[in-house]
């Protein structure tokens, strides 16, 4: 289902997928459809291909059947150049790896800027430090080794790298794993204002219900190989299905859609207070 009917053709597109390791089938007949400026969430139980499905949509991995297309192009079509070019209109900030170790913050910033081979030193000197401030990283920072910096500062780095080539769409794999809950909040808020800023679309990655509930305006849910449900929230609160009821009504689910009510609730109150013309 679209999330609605003006919004132009899809920025990612899956049909048909399989994806297969040995005898192992992950994905089957798997379909999706992203579309821009929206902020997908896959969920799905431990196993299901979340992350392989992102690996399928950033060309790390070949679909035994079916197609991806992202902007249009067959990613397994491509070669060696055109998936670079392709590349550089994402940013990816995965769970693991975010950062190099041996580099320093802006040299992580700098590095697919420096990759693109086209950029002076000192365009990119700048460009590093509004990616910098873009993302609330002090230029103190910028000298330091990832080592030296909190969870949170570290994230917001790996971000500013997943930006720094002014990318449409964004892969987010478990963006707030492993920070406590108020710089998680803090985080969520800031991919808010980036999308918001920027006109991303992202495609995210999470287990978090709070996480998935702030950020997402389309869930898409993975299971028996396939996408089972999408749609917003609440339309997917609604499906009957033994991982959907598991997932989103437990006790986490529960406290996590307080906070949707409250987010909904302030959403209304806003738009309320907004001038009509
Ligand atoms: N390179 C690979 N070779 C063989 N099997 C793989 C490979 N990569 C992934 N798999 C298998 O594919 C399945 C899906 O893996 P994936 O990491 O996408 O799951 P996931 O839904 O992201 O799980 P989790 O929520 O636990 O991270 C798993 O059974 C995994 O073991």
């Amino acid at each position: 289902m679209k999330p609605d009917e003006d919004v132009g053709p899809p920025v990612v597109q899956i049909e048909r997928l399989w994806t297969k390791f040995g005898r192992t089938v992950v994905h089957q007949d798997l379909n999706l459809e992203i579309y821009a400026g929206e902020i997908l969430s896959i969920v799905g139980g431990s196993g299901t291909g979340k992350t392989v499905l992102l690996r399928q949509m950033l060309g790390l991995e070949t679909p035994a059947r079916g197609s991806v297309r992202v902007f249009g192009e067959d990613i397994s079509e491509a070669d060696a150049d055109q998936l670079q070019r392709m590349r550089n209109h994402w940013g990816m900030l995965f769970q693991q790896g975010a950062l190099y170790s041996a580099l320093t913050v802006f040299d992580n910033i700098a590095q697919p800027m420096r990759e693109l081979r086209a950029l002076p030193e000192d365009v990119i000197y700048d460009a590093v430090l509004v990616k910098m401030n873009m993302v609330g990283l002090g230029v103190e920072h910028a000298n330091k080794m990832p080592s030296d910096l909190s969870g949170g500062m570290v994230k917001r780095a790996s971000l500013a790298r997943a930006l720094a080539l002014e990318p449409r769409l964004l892969f987010l794999d478990e963006p707030t794993a492993g920070l406590d809950p108020d710089l998680s909040d803090a985080f969520v808020a800031l991919i808010q204002s980036l999308h918001r800023e920027l006109g991303l679309t992202v495609v995210m990655v999470t287990h978090d219900l709070d996480t998935l509930f702030a950020l997402s305006t389309r869930i898409a849910v993975l299971a028996e190989k396939h996408v089972i449900a999408i749609g917003p929230t609440r339309d997917i609160l609604a499906v009957d299905h033994p991982f959907i009821k598991q997932f989103f009504l437990g006790a986490r689910g529960k406290r996590a859609l307080e906070v949707l009510d409250e987010h909904e609730e302030q959403g209304d109150r806003e738009h309320a207070k907004e001038p009509e013309n």
